[in-house]
């Protein structure tokens, strides 16, 4: 048995690092800057009006109220804007150029909302509701720098600084394959011995979720010539390869039969659930082989794939938040393993510590319990009991 730290290693130097390239901004959600996005122009790229109002000097209405004439109109938009000759306002829209010589914006709500005279009925200080050019982003600066994870407001940017394109660490291209000639997919009907097939669903939507772009295969039977005939035309167009199920110590062990020959390496980690696990390259193409439980597969996914390929994809913080927590019941641990429970923690006001209990028992079958989990709890190789009261350590997922 090798441990979960060294396991974690070799899955993490196998899928290595994804490659540069340039995608569109609507293609960019979730992917990682490979360079940093420079300023091309300032934001504001030029002084505005932050309100509907009247462009004024702000001399002119100090003795407010006053009534000035309206020399000019300027929706936003408008780009031959005439400078404001003093004693005269512009009627401004909010984004709209301020006119040279104007120094403040008077609300149309402060005035009485004249077209041809104004009538002010507050005074303004210079630099009321103008927006500065470069006050939120100097032109030349960086806007973005590589290493930022492109969520909404870091496309919105980029957008704003003029850019269609951004250069990111490329998505992995992931094949999914669920092994198992028990499993059907819905909308068949369910026969003795048959169950729906969930693995390849779970495990496509927890790749997505982390930006990579995902090609499922639902079911294949257990037989190897099927498994090799329907797989391996599809590797030349994946970066990695992600099969559930086949790995075991049974008889029908349809991964591991098929690929033992074929460069991937099958062994068992010192954890509880995920212990039999596979990785290699099968045809130059990384492989990772999840054991077929469908609780293996997603804590298979936490501890090896997800942070592998968040590191593949340029991503820094790999680590799922962890806390200590108060255990609110005692639990088993099987000696020499780490376990993974799954559990509900809860932090109350005021209090450092939170607390935590299990969401089901420890057996690899229960989904239902993951769904109403929170955390994942983790017991240490040396624990075989944790007492109610003790302090663990729990992922938030
Ligand atoms: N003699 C031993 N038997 C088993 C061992 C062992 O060490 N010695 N390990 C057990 C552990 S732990 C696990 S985990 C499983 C892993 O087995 P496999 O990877 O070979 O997986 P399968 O046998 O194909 O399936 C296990 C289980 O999961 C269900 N399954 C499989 N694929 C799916 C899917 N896509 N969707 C939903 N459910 C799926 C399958 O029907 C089985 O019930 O081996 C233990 N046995
Ligand atoms: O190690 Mo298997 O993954 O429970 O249940």
């Amino acid at each position: 048995m090798i441990s979960v730290d060294a396991y974690r290693a070799i899955v993490t130097d196998l899928i290595g690092h994804a490659s540069i390239t340039a995608v569109p901004l609507a293609e960019a959600a979730g992917l990682v800057l490979a360079r940093d996005v420079p300023a091309g122009v300032a934001l504001p790229p030029f002084d505005n009006s932050a309100m509907d109002g009247y462009a004024v000097r702000a001399a002119d209405v100090a003795g407010a109220p006053v009534t000035l004439p309206v020399a000019d109109d300027i929706p936003a938009g408008r780009v031959d804007v005439a400078p404001l000759e003093p004693g005269t306002a512009h009627r401004i829209m909010t984004g709209a150029p301020l006119p040279p010589g104007a120094d403040a914006v008077v609300m149309v709500e402060k005035t009485d909302g004249g077209t041809t005279d104004v009538r002010i009925d507050h005074r303004a200080t210079a630099g009321d509701h103008v927006r500065r050019t470069g006050e939120d982003v100097r032109k030349g600066t960086v806007a973005l720098h590589a290493g930022t994870v492109l969520g909404h407001s870091q496309l919105g940017l980029a957008a704003a600084v003029g850019l269609a394109e951004v250069v990111v660490y490329r998505p992995l291209s992931v094949l999914v394959v669920s092994t198992g000639t028990e499993l059907v997919t819905a909308p068949d009907p369910l026969r003795y011995g048959q169950i729906y097939e969930s693995n390849s669903v779970m495990l496509a939507a927890a790749l997505r979720g982390l930006g990579c772009r995902v090609q499922v295969v639902r079911s294949v039977v257990d037989d190897v010539e099927e498994f090799r005939k329907i797989v391996e035309p599809k590797l030349a167009e994946s970066d990695l390869l992600v099969t559930s199920g086949g790995v075991s110590a049974g008889a029908y062990e349809v991964v591991k039969d098929a690929l033992t020959a074929h460069g991937v390496e099958f062994r068992k980690i010192a954890m509880q659930p995920g212990g039999p696990q596979g990785c290699g390259r099968w045809n130059g193409v990384p492989v990772v082989t999840l054991p077929g439980n469908p609780v293996s597969v997603l804590v298979s996914f936490e501890a090896f794939l997800r942070p592998a390929l968040l590191a593949a994809m340029g991503h820094t913080a790999l680590e799922r938040r962890q806390v200590r927590a108060r255990l609110t019941e005692d639990m088993p641990s099987p000696e020499g393993r780490r376990q993974y429970r799954r559990g509900f923690y809860t932090q109350a006001d005021g209090e450092v510590t939170g607390i935590v209990g299990p969401r089901g028992g420890p057996g690899s079958h229960l989904l239902a319990a993951f769904t109403q989990a929170n955390c994942l709890i983790v017991l240490p190789e040396e624990v075989t009991s944790a007492a109610e009261g003790a302090e663990v350590d729990v992922l938030l997922l």
